[in-house]
């Protein structure tokens, strides 16, 4: 089948990644089309939306391309499913994921749906990896190349099903090499920044932004060691393991920093400790939930990969138990780790494959 006969829907962003993305597959005869989603109203106090820039962006560059575009709404979808799960996950204390959310429930799922109502056959995205098809059909999720910008921990909760309608057009590029390109072209976007943060806080404070939508208890913020209150902490929920900045006690002790060691929900304490180097900081292992397996058959027994606890880190050592429900896995690190956060997603690696993940339920001392 040629390409012109295979119709792909561009996930569209604004950004240079998704135009260079649109770009490259109708260079490569393509039946494309550019979709731009709306799933948060972040209109300012002065009527200034964020959003309604991108999707002007949106339909300059698929002018230029020549590419038909649409925007749709997924607001509601987008709240429902993503925005409750991130507000559930501060409100038990945890440090929730939303990006893996969004790409396995809205990007790959409403969306997904979406560009196949609309004849779509693959729906692509400019994220940072690759797939890889074997010839019994299965699709494998492999790292971008480049090393800096690989986003597959952010794509380790997708399914065959979604991996199956999936392309990732620029995985196999370096991001300056997709710049160049934009600028190549005169892409309206080349030099457009990159985007930061969470998509719906955008550059906004974060702790203002969460006390809009739960309420606020201080609290003690208590010496793990000593048990001695060394202040007060505004809300557990604005607090993660393992951080260091925004305590306010520094200074104190003996001059050494400060960073949060634990949470006590049921109390409202916050546990501190002086010193990065403290053992209550490091785990030996972890218990993940909700495990999404990307190939179809689940290794038995123990078994050793890498993995990753949070997305800037270098890859682990682990070994790997899958528990009798298939969902649920224990998680041995070869070397104690730091500062591992439950809520976030523990992802697991072979070479450059990424084999799925799942949540960090609970810490092992
Ligand atoms: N609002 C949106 N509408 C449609 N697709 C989107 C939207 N936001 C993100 N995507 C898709 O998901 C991909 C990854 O999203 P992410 O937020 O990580 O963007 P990014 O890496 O900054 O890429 P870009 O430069 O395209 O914004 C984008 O490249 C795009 O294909």
């Amino acid at each position: 089948m040629s390409n012109s006969n295979i119709r792909v829907v561009v996930g569209m962003s604004g950004g240079v990644d998704s135009s260079v993305t649109a770009l490259l597959l109708k260079q490569q005869g393509y039946d494309v089309i550019g979709i731009f989603m709306k799933n948060w109203d972040d209109t300012d106090e002065l009527g200034h939306c964020t959003a309604e820039e991108d999707a002007e962006d949106v339909r300059r560059v698929c002018d230029q391309i020549g590419i038909p575009y649409y925007t749709v709404n997924f607001e509601k979808a987008y709240h429902d499913k993503v925005f409750a799960y991130f507000l559930e996950e501060y409100r038990n204390g945890r440090t929730p994921n939303p990006d893996v959310m969004c790409n396995r429930e809205i990007k790959f799922g409403d969306f997904l749906q979406k560009a196949l109502e609309l004849g779509a056959d693959y729906l692509a995205t400019g994220h940072y990896a690759r797939l890889e098809r074997t010839t019994d059909g299965e699709s494998k999720l492999l790292r971008g190349v480049d090393p800096g910008k690989d986003q597959t921990y952010f794509l380790h909760a997708l399914r065959q099903d979604q991996l199956a309608k999936a392309m990732f057009p620029i995985g196999h590029l370096p991001k300056p090499e997709v710049r160049r390109i934009a600028e190549e072209f005169g892409l309206a976007t080349a030099k457009k920044k990159d985007s930061t943060g969470v998509c719906f806080i955008g550059e906004r404070n974060f702790k203002q932004f969460l006390s809009g939508y739960l309420p606020a208890q201080p609290g003690p913020m208590v010496d793990i060691v000593t048990g001695e209150t060394k202040g007060r902490h505004d809300g557990l929920m604005y607090y993660t393991l393992g951080q260091r900045q925004g305590l306010g006690i520094g200074g104190s002790g003996n001059g050494e920093p400060w960073f949060v060691a634990d949470k006590d929900l049921k109390e409202n304490i916050l546990y501190v400790v002086q010193g990065d180097a403290h053992p209550s900081l490091y785990s030996a292992g972890l218990t993940a939930t909700g495990i999404n397996w990307i190939s179809p058959v689940k290794p038995e027994g123990e078994f050793a990969c890498t993995a990753k606890f949070r997305y800037r880190q270098p890859d682990q050592q682990v070994k790997v138990t899958f528990r009798a429900d298939g969902s649920t896995a224990d998680v041995k690190f070869l070397q104690q780790q730091k500062a591992i956060t439950p809520g976030q997603a523990v992802v697991f690696y072979d070479g450059d494959v990424c084999l799925g993940g799942g949540t960090i339920d609970i810490v092992q001392k």
